[in-house]
């Protein structure tokens, strides 16, 4: 194991341990699909994809139309004692905690008005999740006390959470913010075919501080940002210097497809101490992203050793929630970034 892992170190720019290696034979004994290896690993694509290399040079797997160990990937396990992943996620709120049943007719609805939706765009790194996890969002937040009669603010909404929103008629008034001009007409037309008069949809440069309006005015914001550590300081702490004040709260995705445990623990210092906030949840794989179609264009498909599209959903991210505390503060400073705020070492799906 040493050596391999010193093999892989050779290789990659992310943080590699033994454990990492391990992460990915025990998915491999699971399953054959590269995109299905990355999600259960919970390792960052990039290194999945380096370990998968080294393993076939070592003769440990064999790469044909799937991935597979060989006779001395098999002893090499049982050396070593690595047993088969398992999966033991609920089958009801699949792993979210959250039910639906007071939100079955939203669903519907969220369904019906959203399908000719904008498709996922590369530029802006697009990827939109299930209309179960919109509505879940929805059901997650005022289980929280954080929707009926507040203000609030979505931060990216590629997701289509603001429609989800407007459906369940709780906020006293919402803001989206979106970049992309046709989401943000999608959204308005829908507004107008609801006679729903609470929202504003604006476009904003999250790189600059938020204008004097939005700051301090909202109890509740969400997010779904990249993953760079540019682009968690922009979206959530822009979301962050958008709350009123004290014991507000903000909700955003994080994954493990392009974010290590290393990235994970810059991340969370920077909520606990530059943003002072408490993280009170983390919900493993709230967020189901439907494949977004410009895979072929991504550096996850020159990484991917077999070159398939996903068949089904295989990129999932953890929901975060913050509340702010006594000296709580988000991030006013412009960033002077181009494509660092999407791409890292860490990133492929950009
Ligand atoms: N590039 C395709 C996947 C993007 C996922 N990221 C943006 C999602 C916007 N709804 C979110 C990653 C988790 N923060």
């Amino acid at each position: 194991m040493k050596d391999l892992l010193e093999k892989v170190r050779e290789v990659s720019e992310i943080p590699v341990y033994e454990k990492s290696i391990e992460n990915v034979l025990s998915s491999i004994l699971l399953t054959g699909d590269f995109w299905k290896i990355v999600e259960y690993s919970e390792e960052p694509l990039p290194l999945v994809a380096d370990i998968i290399r080294v393993l076939e040079k070592e003769g440990l797997v064999k790469i044909e139309d799937e991935i597979k160990l060989t006779e001395k990937g098999l002893s090499f396990i049982k050396e070593y004692g690595i047993g088969k992943k398992e999966i033991n996620v609920c089958e009801c709120c699949e792993g979210r905690g959250i039910s639906l049943k007071n939100y079955k007719e939203l669903l519907e609805k969220f369904k019906e008005i959203t399908k000719d939706r904008p498709l996922p765009k590369h530029e802006y790194d697009q990827g939109f999740v299930t209309p179960e996890c919109t509505v879940a969002r929805v059901a997650l937040m005022n289980s929280r006390g954080d929707l009926f009669n507040k203000d609030v603010l979505v931060l990216g909404d590629d997701d289509l959470t603001s429609i989800a929103l407007m459906l369940s008629n709780l906020p006293r008034r919402i803001v989206a913010v979106d970049i992309d001009e046709r989401l943000m007409n999608f959204i308005k037309e829908v507004a107008d075919e609801l006679k729903f008069k609470n929202i504003e949809v604006i476009t904003l440069d999250l790189r600059k501080p938020l204008p004097e309006g939005y700051k301090r005015s909202f109890d509740t914001f969400i997010t779904d940002p990249p993953e760079t550590v540019f682009a968690i300081k922009t979206f959530i702490g822009r979301g962050i210097s958008a709350l009123k004040g004290e014991r507000r709260a903000g909700y955003f995705g994080i994954t493990r497809r392009e974010s290590s445990l290393d990235k994970w623990r810059e991340i969370q210092r920077i909520l606990i101490n530059d943003f002072n906030v408490v993280i009170t949840d983390i919900i493993k794989d709230f967020n189901h992203y439907i494949n977004w179609g410009y895979e072929e264009e991504t550096r996850a498909w020159k990484l991917a050793p077999i070159k398939k599209k996903p068949k089904d959903i295989w990129y999932k991210s953890y929901m975060f929630r913050i509340e702010t505390l006594k000296g709580s503060k988000g991030f006013e400073e412009e960033v002077e970034v181009g494509s660092e705020l999407y791409n890292d070492a860490e990133s492929s799906t950009t």
